[in-house]
This record gives C-alpha cells, structure tokens and sequence, in this order.
C-alpha cells in the first residue's frame, strides 16, 4: 500500500485544515517521524568544516602591496568564499532526510535544556585545521528555538546562531518562515557575516512524500560592507529546476538597489552545480567557472561519542527509547515513550511554578538589544543596519520598516547569544 492511500495520512491530512500553528498539536503518521531532534539539525552548518574555515586564509600576504584595490580584491574573494560555504550547508540542511530516509520527516521536538554536542577531527583538507566543535542547545520550548555555536579555535572561526520557526498551510503545502540568524567571526582577520535564513515551503505532502523547497531571499552581511543577496526558486519559478537560487554580491546595501551594480552573480542549483561569473549577468551560460558542486565531496558527520557516555539532558541518550521505537515503527511504544519524556518536562514545569524559579538556559544568553549597554560588541546592529534589515524578533531577513517589522521595544529585541565562558565552566558535558 502507498503512504499517500494509508488512512493514517488521509487523516492527517484532514487535520491540515484545523491547523493552529503548533506543528505537535498535528497528527503526524509515525512512517514520517524521524528518530532525530531538531538540536541535531544544527550540525548542517559544518559539514564541510574546510569551507567554513577557508576564507580565513584568504588574506593579504607580508609584503604583498595593501593598496585600497588589493584590499578590496582580498575582501572580494572572501566574500564569495563565505557565500561558497553557506550555499554549501544547504543540500545538508534541507536535503539530507530525503536522501537518508526517502522523503523529509518530522523531527522530534526537542525538550527544554536539550542539548547535543560533538566535534569534526580535520580529516577533509590537507591543511591541519584542528577541531571543530557544536555547541546546540534548545534555549527555548514555547516557541521552540535551538542556539548553536560552531567553534575553531585553532583558526578563531566561530559560527554562532538561532533558529525558531512559524508555519502555516496554504492547501497542502506547509510554508514556514525562519526566525533568528548567524554570526560568522573571522578573528584573525577582525571581520563578522550576518547570516539571514530564507523562507521555505513543504511540497509533495498530498502524495506522502514531502520534500523542502526555498523560496524568497536571504542576506550575508559583511562588516567590510560588501553584502551577498540570494534569491531562491524551485521547480515551475523562473528557471524551473529545482533547489535553484541566483546569488549577487555588491560593494554595499545602497548598489544592491540595482542587480547592475553586481561585483559577481552565481547561479545555479544550491543541491548541485552552481556557476558563477563577473557582473551582474546570467553565469549559467557555458563556459562560466564552477562556483560549487554539492554533489562533489560527502558532508562529513559529526562525531558523537556513545550513548552510554552521555549526559541525561543530551539528545540521543534522551530520546534513545523513542528513536528505536520509531525505527522499529512500534506506535503504541512511540507514543508511551514520548508521554513519559513529555510528563518529565511537565513535572519540571511545575516544580518551577510553585518555587518561582525558571529554567536556565546553559551556554547561550538571551541579549537585549535595546539598551545598548547590554548589546555585546558583536557587531550584530551595526551588520543589521548596513544590510537596512530589521534587528528586531521578526522572520529572518526582513527589511527595515517594511510589514513585518516591529518597533523596537525590549521584547522584540531579544537575541539568543552565546556564552563561550559558561561552556569553559561546563563540567557535567563534553564533547
Ligand atoms: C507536522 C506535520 C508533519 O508531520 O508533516 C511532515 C512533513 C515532514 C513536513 C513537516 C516537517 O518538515 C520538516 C522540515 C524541517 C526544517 C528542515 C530544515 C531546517 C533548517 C535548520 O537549520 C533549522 C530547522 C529547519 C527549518 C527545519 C524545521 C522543522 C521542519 C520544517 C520539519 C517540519 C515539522
């Protein structure tokens, strides 16, 4: 029998339409659970860990002239290298369900204070780029949102980030907008990315197949002020292949008002080839230079130590019962395992309610940008401001002052951010 005949997944297709934006609340047929936490999610970020690394080295040599356009050169060239490695995290981050279980699926949702940590030895490149670390932790379950830090510290390259979301069905299709962003530092060189996340779309759910589309635009801040602008499209847009995207570098926000003012444009798909060429035309015309294949090297895995070595609160020792029961595709003992985990929570909820205390978050801060005392020097407002988007809690990549921005009062300027000494105290999890 097809998943899409099976009665369990007409009914949850019935349930679409009393959708009230809580995804739990939805009846998900157990063949679309997956045995994994959104915390492990966090891990697509990294999985070429030498292309997260490599715009480090692209720096002005001793002795080579630091005129204003070698500057200007070097600054180019790592821009397109930090474009490289975000359209590299993509077909891992939105494809990587299908190809490893058959369609996309539902992930578990973590628990408040779940954490999942672990660590890539540098196997990938000839040089030795030393360890590389993920730091992800659910900061928060009602919205759900999970902080991650990805650091080097050989190369002082650290990614950090947040991710919430909000969804709502247009007939079957899911739509989801992303909320948060990245913070890309390069230490030695002094320069931070502000990463926006773009919007994306669920297709194929009427057929029990269900895949990721994206859609809209996403932003790459520099603090040097050039600005990365992608655009998304899949199968039936313009280009009508899908996972395509066409991405634009400019010197700043103001010549992004014209694709004109183009110093390259890269096009192509982010699940396969890309191309790119100078200017603003089209880079999918023969002859124009690979940008990036992402079917050329394998995503490397994070390495996890066993289950028998972790903590309670981590992910794959929590949800260990659970995950076997959905692989085992047993409902009844999904279900009696998940109410046990979900009875925990409520118990701790509890128990905070009646002694008036909460749940501390452990290696991330939530930072209020209001007042300016309290904003880290992370550059986060000032990269906000060059790319004219909005710095408040609203979905990634909006503009300043357009609909979906908000005044900017204390509670909707509320970011998560890590705090790299609380992991330096850690002594109850490790890597
Ligand atoms: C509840 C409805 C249902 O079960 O439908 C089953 C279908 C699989 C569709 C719903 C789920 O689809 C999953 C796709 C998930 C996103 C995939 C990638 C990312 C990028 C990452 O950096 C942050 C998280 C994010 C946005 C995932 C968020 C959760 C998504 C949308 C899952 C849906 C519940």
């Amino acid at each position: 029998m097809s998943m899409a005949s099976s009665s369990s997944w007409t009914s949850f297709l019935k349930s679409i339409a009393s959708f009230n934006g809580d995804l739990s609340s939805l009846t998900a047929p157990p063949f679309i659970l997956s045995p994994y936490s959104l915390t492990e999610y966090s891990e697509y970020w990294a999985e070429h860990p030498d292309l997260l690394i490599a715009p480090n080295f692209i720096c002005l040599e001793p002795g080579m002239t630091s005129s204003e356009s070698a500057r200007t050169a070097m600054e180019l060239k790592r821009m397109i290298a930090v474009t490289r490695w975000f359209i590299s995290t993509l077909r891992s981050q939105y494809c990587s369900r299908n190809e490893s279980m058959g369609t996309e699926k539902k992930p578990l949702n973590p628990f408040l204070g779940e954490v999942f940590v672990g660590k890539w030895d540098d196997k990938s490149s000839e040089k030795n780029l030393g360890e590389t670390f993920l730091l992800s932790e659910q900061v928060s379950h009602h919205p759900p949102e999970t902080g991650y830090a990805i650091v080097n510290k050989k190369n002082k390259v650290t990614l950090q980030g947040y991710n919430g979301i909000r969804t709502w069905f247009s007939t079957t299709t899911l739509n989801i907008k992303q909320y948060g962003h990245a913070l890309l530092s390069y230490g030695e060189l002094d320069e931070t990315y502000l990463v926006t996340l773009p919007p994306l779309h669920i297709e194929g759910l009427i057929t029990a197949s269900p895949f990721v589309e994206l859609d809209g635009t996403s932003y790459i801040q520099a603090s040097n002020g050039l600005i990365a602008v992608i655009e998304y499209s899949g199968r039936g847009y313009f280009s009508g292949k899908k996972n395509s995207f066409k991405a634009r570098i400019f010197r700043d926000q103001l010549s992004a008002q014209s694709k004109e003012n183009a110093l390259v444009s890269i096009a192509g798909q982010w699940s396969g080839k890309s191309y790119i060429c100078k200017g603003y035309g089209s880079p999918l015309s023969k002859g124009d230079q690979l940008f990036h294949d992402a079917q050329w090297k394998q995503a490397e895995g994070l390495t996890v130590k066993p289950i028998e070595e972790q903590h309670p609160l981590e992910t794959r020792k929590a949800w260990k019962k659970v995950a076997d029961a959905i692989k085992a595709a047993d409902y009844d003992l999904i279900a009696k395992e998940k109410t046990i985990i979900e009875n925990q929570q409520r118990e701790m909820r509890k128990k905070e309610a009646e002694n008036e205390t909460k749940w501390e978050q452990r290696w991330f801060d939530p930072v209020d940008y209001t007042s300016l005392e309290g904003a880290p020097d992370d550059r986060f407002l000032s990269l906000a401001d060059m790319a004219n988007l909005s710095s408040g809690n609203v979905p990634s990549g909006t503009t300043k002052g357009s609909k979906y921005d908000v005044p900017s009062t204390t509670e909707n300027m509320k970011h998560w951010r890590l705090n790299l000494e609380k992991w330096e105290k850690e002594t109850e999890i490790k890597l």
